[in-house]
């Protein structure tokens, strides 16, 4: 389970007292997401429902797991030219995200064409730059897909460093297998956030036409003809 944060504009519904800011239930940000604060600005008298547009900020529970489909296999790319054994110094002045190196598990990645694919943002890797950010990689729980594609990334071994083989493949062995790795995919969520999704979207909005249509006939009601 993931949490991440979001923000963006945001359409908010929410109940108020007299003037003022109803702080209710907002969604926003993409893809859109609920348990964000809405605010909405109105006046009105006595107990009423308002609405605005706004910004929602928030955070969100990833329950469902990410599957990747790999859709293209690419060919083997400087690997001939790889530089095996690199020393901290080298490293630590790569941590920018037009030139970011970073060391996961003794191998050193040059991830700076991935920063803008990377699913959990480029900023998270940018932070890490220039240093060995293996814990920071295996607290997330990276998956296999994401293990295989820091073999992709490496472009040498931390001088001093014992490198552990993941899935069979080491950095010995990574001139060769390159030709079967994932260089893109697609992110698929599991269908079960399909109902959490419609009742995010769906339900604040059948609220609210609700309430209009309770305001239209009682307007209409009052109106002396
Ligand atoms: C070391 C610093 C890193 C941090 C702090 C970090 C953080 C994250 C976070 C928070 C997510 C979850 C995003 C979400 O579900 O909304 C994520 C997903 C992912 N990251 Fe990273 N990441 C790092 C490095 C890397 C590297 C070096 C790679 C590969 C070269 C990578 C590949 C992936 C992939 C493929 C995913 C999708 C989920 C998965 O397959 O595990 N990340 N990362």
């Amino acid at each position: 389970m993931v949490i991440t944060n979001f923000n963006g504009a945001g359409i908010g519904f929410g109940f108020g007292v007299g003037c003022g800011f109803g702080v209710g239930w907002g969604f926003g940000g993409m893809p859109l997401n609920f348990l964000g604060l809405g605010a909405g600005g109105g006046c009105g008298v006595g107990v009423g429902l308002g609405w605005g547009f706004g910004s929602a900020y928030g955070s969100r529970y990833r329950l469902s797991r990410i599957t990747f489909q790999g859709v293209e296999f690419d060919s083997k790319e400087k690997s001939d030219s790889m530089e095996l054994s690199k020393s901290s110094p080298e490293i630590s002045n790569h941590k920018s995200n037009k030139d970011c190196l970073l060391v996961i598990n003794g191998r050193v990645l040059d991830v700076t064409k991935f920063l803008e694919e990377h699913p959990g943002g480029e900023e998270v890797i940018v932070e890490v730059a220039g240093k060995d950010a293996t814990k920071e990689f295996d607290a997330v729980g990276h998956s296999k897909v994401a293990q295989n594609l820091v073999l992709k990334y490496q472009v040498g071994v931390l001088e001093g460093a014992t490198v552990e083989k993941v899935d069979g493949k080491d950095v010995v062995e990574d001139n060769e297998p390159r030709s079967k790795e994932m260089s893109a995919f697609v992110i698929k969520e599991d269908s079960t956030s399909k109902t959490v999704t419609f009742l995010e979207f769906f339900v604040p909005i059948i609220f609210a036409c609700i309430y209009f249509g309770y305001r239209l006939i009682t307007i209409a009601d009052t109106v002396d003809y």
